[in-house]
């Protein structure tokens, strides 16, 4: 298997190279957002110093070079992830844009009152509040599967609550609080075995694991491009060309139509039926740039890496006295979420700022999680493909300063 060459990935991320309070930057923030490399940065930059302008219906020459290279992004992302025609490729906002596309479309077109969207503990509120939206409008109702102790989520915690009442699994791939990866193929089996479809909230996946949604056997999968290296304002809602093509539109406007009148109007087939208005054209070149980016890359060798970092940091914060890591599935993420028993998280998180790390502190939009394991919050540092041990040994230092702080 390649290893990777961590250094030589660092020199593409043009921010991490600088001091935060005369500290080296250790940035341990990624399940939040990512840093961009500089082939994102150029290619968004070439965008719009030499052929941006708006896409799709320009007869003039800078509009369809913009609009070869806007759908040409569509056509490498759905290669990325194994789609079967970049047609079921969406751009939308991000992640949350996405679920609330199949909320509002899928399920106030195909959700019946009475059934019911099963969901799970560990989900974020993007895939918590769109469904409890589409309760309150529609009358469906929310089931929750429950995590272990550990943070693991057991498949058959899930698929012993599929019932003839359940119209839709809505699921995390990767928690972003805890790491937990979730066994999707199995709860997609079960799923599909009793007609039930299953949305994946993939936000956490792409930047660390190959995603193959044929192989998942999915219906459909959301994911962020300011996750996995690419600019914030562009997301992706893959979805299975039958369930997309009898959805109705999510938003109205120019671009999702064939003709309007005052009476009535046409609607385009998917994508573009689901893309109304000017899209992020910038930003979906961006996007494209980042999944070539990280596709030159070995992704086997990215998650070797980084499950190194998770080993390494999970040893050396075990070692902490009085420091308790919340999560410990197997396998995990990168993540690892923890609080000490002497120090608040917000409080933690500042002291090590001051020495350079970046971590998160608070609850990560899963405050119903927090809540089952009697938490207000977390710390969490989140890995990605270029940092380091010496990162790792730069927040263990920290947090040992903390330690002497407090307790
Ligand atoms: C699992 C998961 N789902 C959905 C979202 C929403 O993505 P967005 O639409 O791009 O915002 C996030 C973002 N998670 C985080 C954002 O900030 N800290 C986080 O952990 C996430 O981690």
């Amino acid at each position: 298997r390649n290893t990777l060459d961590v250094e030589r990935v660092r020199a593409d991320f043009p921010i991490l190279h600088q001091e935060i309070y005369g500290k080296p930057l250790a940035y341990l923030d990624n399940a939040a957002s990512s840093q961009k490399p500089r082939p994102v940065i150029n290619a968004m930059t070439e965008a719009m110093e030499s052929y941006y302008a708006n896409v799709h219906r320009g007869v003039h020459r800078l509009s369809q070079v913009s609009t070869d290279h806007y759908e040409g992004a569509r056509e490498t992302i759905a290669r990325f992830i194994n789609a079967p025609k970049s047609d079921e490729v969406i751009f939308t906002r991000g992640a949350t844009e996405a679920i609330n596309l199949v909320a509002s479309s899928y399920g106030r077109a195909f959700l019946k009152p009475g059934q019911e969207v099963l969901i799970t503990e560990l989900e974020h509120h993007a895939n918590i509040v769109p469904w409890q939206m589409l309760r309150d409008q529609l009358g469906i109702k929310l089931r929750v599967a429950p995590v272990d102790d550990d943070g693991t989520l057991r498949a058959e915690a899930v698929t012993e609550l599929i019932g003839e009442n359940t119209g839709l699994v809505a699921i995390a791939h990767i928690s972003n609080a805890l790491g937990t990866i979730v066994p999707l193929q199995e709860i997609t089996a079960a799923a599909h075995a009793k007609g039930v479809p299953v949305l994946v909230d993939g936000c956490q996946a792409p930047p660390h694991q190959k995603v193959d949604v044929q192989a998942l056997g999915v219906d459909f999968y959301a994911f962020s491009g300011h996750k996995m290296y690419g600019p914030t304002g562009i997301g992706v809602l893959w979805g299975r060309w039958d369930l997309l093509k009898k959805m109705p539109p999510y938003q109205g406007g120019g671009e999702m139509i064939y003709s309007v009148t005052f009476e009535k109007s046409t609607f385009k087939e998917p994508p573009h039926g689901f893309e109304a208005g000017t899209p992020a054209i910038v930003e979906a070149i961006g996007l494209g740039a980042a999944v070539d980016w990280l596709s030159g890359h070995d992704l086997d060798a990215v998650a070797a890496h980084e499950h190194k970092l998770l080993a390494y940091a999970t040893e050396r914060l075990s070692a902490i006295e009085g420091l308790n890591i919340i999560g410990r599935a197997e396998p995990k993420a990168a993540i690892v979420s923890f609080t000490m028993d002497q120090a608040h998280p917000h409080d933690i998180g500042t002291i090590v700022d001051r020495a350079g790390v970046a971590v998160r502190a608070g609850h990560h939009c899963a405050q119903p999680l927090m809540e089952r394991y009697g938490l207000s919050a977390t710390v969490r540092a989140s890995f990605g493909i270029y940092n380091t041990e010496q990162e790792v040994d730069q927040l263990a230092d920290a947090l040992q300063v903390v330690k002497e702080l407090f307790g």
